[in-house]
């Protein structure tokens, strides 16, 4: 067999998912709110060692819908919805200010899973944001202190001077918080559960807000 040579016929080469094997998304059996498939979902990808599996893309838009995309940590996942921490002076946080439609997409490939999680992200309260800084390890509070996230840098020993600088601040004073650290909170008004298949068409099971609840409906692969 002739090996493929150009990057076209590499990449289509490649496998997307570990078949057979997958899990299978049951449509009947979905629980009543997307929280709690998520959270099955999530289990299952620990369990399983999909690695990073609270590594997910964080899309936000400006005033003018430019689009801008990231990888962020999932803090927590509660009735409120979907929460992640970031420092809010930064291009993200200013996206939300402007625009607070957001999205954030999961991919547990080792599990043949994307999830879509759409609506709107709020800051939380002051209260809410500094006790997570204050819950991160000291080279995560250091990082964190030093903020200027995403602005240009001049050199790498200019950004080594400024965590040291803060370091030593967040070390020696273990209540110092970052001014503009925040935790935010996407509400979800849809959340979307996509499951390859070993064999069949992919399943698509989408959770709507409804006025008491939520509706479920399936869509085309
Ligand atoms: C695996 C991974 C996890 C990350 N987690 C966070 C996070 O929780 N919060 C954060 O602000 N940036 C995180 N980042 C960095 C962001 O992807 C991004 O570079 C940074 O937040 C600046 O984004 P912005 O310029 O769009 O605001 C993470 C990056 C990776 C690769």
């Amino acid at each position: 067999m002739t090996e493929p040579v150009t990057l076209r016929e590499r990449l289509r080469a490649l496998p997307t998912f570990p078949r057979p094997g997958l899990p299978v998304l049951d449509p009947g059996a979905a629980p009543a709110t997307p929280h709690e498939l998520f959270t099955t979902w999530l289990d299952d990808a620990i369990e399983t060692g999909v690695l990073a599996p609270h590594a997910v893309v964080l899309s936000t838009a400006d005033a003018a819908g430019n689009v801008h995309a990231r990888t962020v940590i999932l803090k927590d996942v509660t009735d409120e919805g979907w929460w992640f921490a970031s420092q809010s002076g930064g291009p993200k946080g200013r996206d939300l200010e402007a625009n607070p439609h957001a999205s954030m997409t999961f991919l547990w490939p080792g599990r043949g899973r994307q999830v879509r999680v759409t609506g709107t992200a709020a800051p939380a309260d002051p209260e809410t944001s500094r006790a997570d800084f204050l819950a991160r390890p000291d080279l995560s509070r250091a990082a964190g202190l030093v903020d200027r996230q995403s602005e240009p840098l001049g050199s790498l020993a200019e950004y080594d001077a400024a965590f040291a600088a803060a370091l030593q601040a967040v070390t020696a004073d273990r209540g110092l918080v970052a001014p503009g650290w925040t935790a935010f909170v996407l509400a979800p008004t849809d959340v979307e559960f996509w499951q390859a298949s070993d064999d069949g068409p992919h399943v698509r099971l989408r959770y709507r807000e409804a006025d008491a609840g939520w509706a479920t409906g399936l869509l085309w692969p």
